[in-house]
């Protein structure tokens, strides 16, 4: 039926899936630059996990119909390439959301209760390490959640879980909008970044969105965690805002560059949680990214466009 490129490890799922359904699977793991090239000018639909797709490589595609990104975040893309000849771009809507806001709770956790230290501290047998002041205590604080969408109301909701109050800053958001109970809305993003105790960013990266939080702009002890976009978060002021012990802590699994650079000192700061970006690698996400990324690609080529995962649909005529 058509010859899909997949560059990096798809659950089986999704690529027996494919398969069944009768496409052609090229799979090479890491491609270089020049073969990546090689490869997508021979296909008809590729799959994306973390690579970019730039407008060189989009250009150089010439039998590309088709871009199913494994995952939501799609930055890293050139829609506008891709609209520009007509090619969809789908995405996997909610797949990974119960993945992700997990993990922005785990990253949560581990800063307030200080686990990577205490940790440390126990197999270092610096047993009066935990001694060394009072621990962030969730219950009665309050909780801002930076994009009201389908991580940030995942998040939200198990923030509320904790007894927290939650508030939501989401320009965008319809009147209509289901929020889990309990959440209220915040229009001044000023204001909702200076009344939390932490925040947590589920929005896109975007040239409005680049650099839009300020950690220095936070309330004075708060804690940060980012499973967005590293983009999202100035990181010249993120590190001041931890040396001079204006927040908490931050738990980051998002950088920009990625990986961050091993001089990176953010990567020295005791109070900071990090992981590779892996808020959405649990079991269930990644079948669920497999999976449906699979099927998107089917019902294109087979007359059926997956109209509610097309982020470019405006503009090309299916
Ligand atoms: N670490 C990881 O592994 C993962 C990271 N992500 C990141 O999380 C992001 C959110 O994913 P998901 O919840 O599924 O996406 P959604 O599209 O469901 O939610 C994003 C929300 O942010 C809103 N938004 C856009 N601009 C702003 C702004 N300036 N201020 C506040 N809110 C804004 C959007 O509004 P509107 O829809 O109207 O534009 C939308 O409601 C992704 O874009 C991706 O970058 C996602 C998955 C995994
Ligand atoms: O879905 C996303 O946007 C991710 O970052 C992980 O794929």
């Amino acid at each position: 039926m058509s010859r899909v490129l997949i560059t990096m490890p798809v659950a089986a799922a999704g690529l027996r899936r494919l398969e069944d359904a009768g496409h052609e699977l090229d799979l090479v793991e890491r491609p270089a630059p020049a073969e990546f090239r090689a490869r997508l000018a021979r296909a008809d639909a590729v799959i994306l996990r973390f690579q970019a797709l730039s407008r060189q490589d989009i250009e150089a595609a010439g039998k590309l119909r088709f871009v199913a990104r494994h995952g939501v975040g799609y930055d890293a893309v050139d829609v506008a390439a891709l609209t520009e000849r007509g090619i969809p771009l789908a995405i996997t809507p909610g797949a990974n959301a119960i993945g992700v806001a997990e993990h922005a709770l785990a990253l949560l956790l581990a800063v307030a209760r200080r686990v990577i230290g205490h940790d440390a501290g126990v197999r270092a047998g610096q047993w009066q390490a935990a001694l060394r002041g009072p621990m962030f205590e969730l219950a009665g604080k309050t909780a801002l959640i930076v994009g009201a969408g389908r991580i940030g109301r995942a998040t939200a909701q198990r923030l509320r879980a904790f007894d927290m109050r939650v508030l939501a800053y989401d320009p965008f958001l319809p009147a209509d909008a289901a929020l889990p109970q309990g959440i209220e809305i915040r229009t001044d993003l000023a204001a909702a970044l200076a009344e939390a105790d932490v925040v947590s960013l589920h929005l896109p990266l975007t040239d409005a969105t680049r650099g839009l939080i300020d950690p220095l702009a936070l309330k004075r002890g708060a804690i940060v965690v980012n499973t967005a976009r590293g983009g999202l978060l100035d990181p010249t002021r993120l590190l001041a805002a931890l040396e001079s012990g204006h927040l908490t802590g931050a738990g980051l699994d998002v950088f920009d560059p990625e990986p961050p650079g091993a001089a990176d000192a953010l990567l020295r700061r005791p109070e900071v949680v990090l992981s590779p970006h892996a808020a959405s690698l649990t079991d269930a996400s990644i079948e669920r990214m497999a999976t449906e990324c699979a099927t998107n690609i089917i019902d294109f080529f087979e007359g059926r466009p997956p109209r509610d995962s097309i982020v470019n649909l405006a503009g090309i005529a299916l």
